[in-house]
């Protein structure tokens, strides 16, 4: 093959590995060596160095401009990348034959000497930078503005080197003289720099050392179980659910290995990756299982140093720092030759990896209006953070951020490489994890049994903070007198009862009925500091501020705040509460039981837009305010903590809890809260029906949920009060309620399903692009009745979950529509469709697309469909039935009267199955539509197609792109037919 071709075949490899790190190091070292071998000339190189373009863009441009040179050329750029790639980066790429690159003659002026010799001024001049500025400047070959454009540092050395040597060119031929004399000058006395630039000094692997062995130490045990029995990471680590959605809508499911990897890139030229998640979803212990892997060498391997951050523990660092500053202070101190290692980070970008937890947690919402690119300059936290999320500074060193979505605006996602969704456990992932967390098999075989036997709390479970709770409370849960738990309020007390118990003289299991009453001070007092905090976006907290709400050691004991696990440089003790959703449970007792609350508190918890701090948190909390952040516009990031505390608010208030409570607070306090609560949450719900916009004639009158309808929906849950959900629901006048990319788990489904029931009118249900799953479809059924049709496209659904679904479905006379496009069907869920087919002979719609339904699942198909007179509307795109398929399909539906339209694209048909839909054609009355692109029909197929549309007139038309066929043969087939389509 002409290295040319090897060119264009390897494209995207090529172009992915000069861009793979982030770093544009490897594409200008290769134009390096192009310059000196004369392949590029000046022109070229300039046409490629596109300041204000991306890298990818530079790539592809080298790419082109060498093609077009022709094979000589492609011949050098090939030996030049590999020469340039390091060993592992080659795997799998074809270099061609050895390409001798022709030695030219000596240039004879000093500025073709500076081409000539690029690749070798680059590893020259880097450590001496300032000395050949100097000199031109002393020269007055270079202004002092030619010198800030040399130093800019958002510039690595290489690239500073590189931005003089073309600063020296185009000052011309005195300028390249004077720095070619000043080389010769050094040369003598210089070291080998060579050595340096490719091995990491003594002083720098001695960090590493040290940084991977304090990473370790860090991240070897889950902090949430400090105080309440150990476990390390390696015992009770599960594997979440990992997602990431490329620019098309198309999700793919990722490993922990992946989440720096390739796939899913939307934005070649950042280098953030995001790993967003709800709360509790396992962010922060997902980011320890990679910090843990890479200390040890078992992942990231091409990470040489790893800088793990906490933006909790940011909030409390109120000094400006520079950013060597807060590498060292924050992660660890070089022992030796700190500006050695820092030189080492600032040079090498693609081996440095920083992660921030917790984006959400920070106090300062993301803005990019401060610039900042430089390494050494002090600066308040926020701007340093910020800057190397954009990449301003430190460009090309990974950064993985994680976060809650609400606290990821647009601003921040310009800046992202890609975004991976963490969703919790799957149910297999539950398993593991109580088998896990239960080193007694028959103990862990109970509490899976009992899991099962309550879809509630098994749906609760795919949150892994849930997970958690519901397994360690297994005794309490097993033993429970109350009933089953219901809401997430159900659950959190239950830990609450564990944790005292824990502590309680009294034997397992009997905690008293007023075991409430009997810790209500502890209570109230966490319960103070959890809500001044969390309004003040607080989460960490010092022994005074314990002191000042009059917390004894005693109350700490019980286990609800631990240490707080912190590397940074400060003595005192610092403590967090065991996890923020605990925090959140504690604020919602204070404002449920504190009798000196203010009568508004509960209003403005449901309008949190419009919070304020409260006098008594301005009050207490001066010290945990950043005063350099104070009068900055304040962010949203805290919202759904309070949202969370909300929900809790809802659930404390709930008739169910009266008992419980009662003798904590007085009935006419509750109750007067209570209502405030139903009518927060009422005029929530009115301003999201206010804003449906009237329907455009012709069209269903349509509500697509802002994002605190769920929340609202979820509050309503926790009270579990039919009549709220009821007279909520009778206020709603919809026809369509479109719940797409909302993040809607099985916890959702189960609040959704509780309220929606109430609706007066059927509805349709569009859930598309969720992460429902098998056990949150089982959570919908209960509103199943109400639902003429239910969109369920890109939700991880399985045939159990199906089977589940149309047992239900065959019961519901409205249900009438379902979309299941891209979930994890087989053959095994036709049969049930099959049955509804059969059973409701008022069912119009089922689209299976992108499914793995092969010639078998068709053939059951068809059964139902051949006893089936009301289906209109059949969609069976992407899956494998091939013509036994497409056969059976349409023998099967040629007694229809009601089909109008069919799609069987991408399904390995072929002409057979073509002859066979060809005498559906001719025999159906009422088909319009019938889609066979990207199949493999050929001439004689199609021949067939046309002579049935001859005895059809009611289809419109027959859609055949991307089949068998020349170019030729699909003209002369189409001025046959005009309703086939090429
Ligand atoms: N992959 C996992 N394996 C085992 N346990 C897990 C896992 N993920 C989470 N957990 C459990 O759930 C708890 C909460 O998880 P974590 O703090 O990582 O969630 P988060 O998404 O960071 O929450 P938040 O957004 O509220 O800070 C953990 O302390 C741990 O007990």
């Amino acid at each position: 093959m002409s290295t040319p071709q090897l060119i264009l075949k390897q494209r995207a490899e090529l172009l992915a590995v000069l861009c793979g790190g982030g770093s544009a190091e490897p594409l200008d070292c290769v134009l390096d060596l192009l310059l000196a071998w004369e392949v590029l000339v000046w022109e070229d190189y300039l046409s490629i160095q596109v300041a204000e373009k991306a890298l990818n863009y530079k790539v592809r441009q080298l790419l082109d401009v060498v093609y077009d040179k022709g094979e000589d050329a492609c011949s050098c750029l090939l030996a030049a990348m590999n020469q340039v790639l390091p060993e592992e980066q080659k795997a799998g790429l074809c270099f061609g034959e050895e390409c001798a690159v022709v030695g030219k003659n000596r240039p004879d002026t000093a500025t073709l000497t500076l081409l000539a010799d690029r690749p070798v001024l680059v590893r020259k001049l880097r450590d001496n930078i300032d000395g050949a500025l100097n000199v031109l400047l002393t020269t007055d070959c270079f202004t002092i503005k030619d010198c800030d454009v040399v130093q800019l540092p958002v510039y690595t050395p290489s690239q500073q080197v590189r931005r003089l040597l073309d600063q020296v060119r185009f000052k011309g031929e005195t300028a390249a003289k004077t720095l070619l004399q000043f080389l010769e000058q050094t040369e003598t006395t210089r070291p080998n720099p060579e050595d340096k630039e490719n091995h990491p000094s003594a002083n720098c692997m001695l960090y590493q050392k040290k940084l991977r062995s304090s990473v370790a130490a860090q991240s070897h045990t889950l902090s949430t179980y400090g105080g309440t029995g150990h476990f390390s990471l390696d015992d009770i680590y599960t594997d979440g659910l990992l997602e990431v959605m490329d620019g098309s809508g198309e999700t793919t499911t990722l490993g922990l290995e992946d989440v720096v990897g390739p796939v899913g890139t939307l934005n070649d030229d950042a280098d953030t990756f995001l790993v967003s998640g709800e709360a509790g979803s396992g962010k922060s212990t997902l980011l320890q299982r990679l910090h843990l892997l890479w200390a040890r060498e078992a992942l990231l391997t091409n990470i040489f140093l790893l800088f793990p951050f906490s933006c909790r523990k940011l909030n409390a660092e109120h000094r400006e720092l520079s950013l060597k500053e807060l590498l060292f202070l924050h992660c660890c101190w070089p022992d030796r030759g700190q500006d050695e290692v820092f030189q080492f980070i600032l040079d090498h970008p693609n081996l440095v990896l920083f992660t921030f937890d917790g984006l959400d947690e920070f106090k300062q919402g993301f803005t990019d209006e401060e610039r900042h690119c430089c390494p050494t300059k002090q600066v308040p936290i926020p701007v340093l953070l910020f800057n190397l999320l954009q990449g301003t500074l430190m460009k090309g060193v990974m950064k993985v951020v994680t976060s809650r979505p609400q606290a990821v605006g647009p601003s921040l996602k310009r800046y992202l490489r890609k975004e991976v969704l963490l969703k919790g456990f799957s149910p297999g992932g539950i398993d593991c994890f109580v088998k896990k967390h239960h080193s007694d098999p028959a103990m862990a075989r109970r509490v899976i049994e009992s899991l099962q036997a309550n879809s509630v709390l098994l749906s609760l479970c795919h949150i892994p903070v849930f997970c958690w709770i519901v397994t360690k409370c297994h005794q309490e849960l097993l033993g429970s007198q109350d009933g089953i738990p219901q809401t997430i309020t159900d659950v959190y007390l239950l830990v609450l009862q564990h944790f005292f118990q824990r502590k309680s003289y009294q034997p397992q299991g009997v905690l008293g009925k007023a075991w409430l009453e009997e810790h209500l001070d502890t209570v109230l007092k966490l319960g103070q500091l959890a809500l001044e905090s969390l309004e003040a976006s607080c989460y960490v907290f010092s022994g005074y501020e314990l002191q000042r709400i009059g917390l004894t050691e005693q109350d700490v004991s019980m286990g609800f705040l631990i240490y707080c696990n912190d590397l940074s440089v400060t003595d005192c003790k610092r403590y967090e509460f065991l996890h923020i959703t605990l925090q959140c449970f504690f604020a919602a007792f204070y404002l449920v039981l504190n009798r000196n609350s203010d009568r508004s508190a509960i209003y403005r918890l449901f309008q949190p837009k419009n919070k304020q701090l409260s006098g008594l948190s301005q009050r207490c909390l001066g010290h945990c305010i950043d005063s350099s952040v104070e009068g900055v516009k304040s962010h949203v990031t805290e919202t759904p903590n309070l949202q969370i505390t909300a929900q809790f608010v809802s659930g404390l208030l709930s008739q169910r809890h009266h008992n419980l409570l009662q003798e904590c607070c007085p009935t006419a306090v509750r109750e007067r809260k209570a209502k405030q609560v139903v009518k927060s949450l009422s005029k929530g719900m009115q301003r999201h029906f206010k804003s449906i916009p009237r329907p455009v004639e012709g069209e269903k009158k349509s509500m697509h949920a802002m994002p605190s309808f769920v929340w609202l929906i979820k509050c309503i849950y926790e009270m579990q009060d039919s009549s709220i959900a009821q007279d909520t629901m009778a206020k709603l006048d919809v026809e369509h309620l479109k719940l797409t990319y909302c993040n809607i788990g099985p916890v959702e489904c189960t609040a959704l399903a509780y309220v929606l029931k109430y609706l007066r009118n059927p509805v349709g249900l569009q859930l598309d692009n969720n992460s429902v799953g098998d056990v949150g479809v089982e959570q919908l059924l209960p509103c199943l009745h109400i639902c003429h049709s239910l969109y369920l496209r890109n939700n991880n659904i399985s045939d159990e979950g199906i089977r589940k679904l149309l047992e239900k479905g065959m019961k519901c006379e409205r249900f009438q529509k379902i979309a299941l496009f891209n979930n994890n069907l087989t053959d095994a869920c036709t049969q049930h469709f099959a049955w509804l087919l059969k059973s409701k002979q008022n069912f119009l719609s089922l689209r299976l697309g992108n499914n793995n339904i092969t010639s078998q699942g068709a053939e059951q198909l068809a059964e139902g469909l051949s006893s089936n007179q009301s289906l209109q509307f059949l969609g069976l795109w992407g899956n494998k039935i091939g013509d036994r398929g497409a056969e059976a399909l349409a023998d099967a539906l040629r007694n229809s009267t009601t089909l109008i339209w069919l799609s069987l694209v991408d399904n390995g048909v072929g002409s057979a199955g073509a002859s066979a839909l060809a005498k559906l054609i001719s025999q159906s009355k009422t088909l319009e539509e019938l889609w066979l692109n990207k199949n493999c029909i050929s001439r004689e197929g199609v021949e067939c197609l046309i002579e049935a549309l001859k005895m059809n007139s009611s289809v419109k038309e027959v859609w055949l792109r991307g089949n068998n066929l020349s170019p030729e043969e699909e003209e002369e087939l189409s001025k046959q037919e005009s309703r086939l389509t090429f």
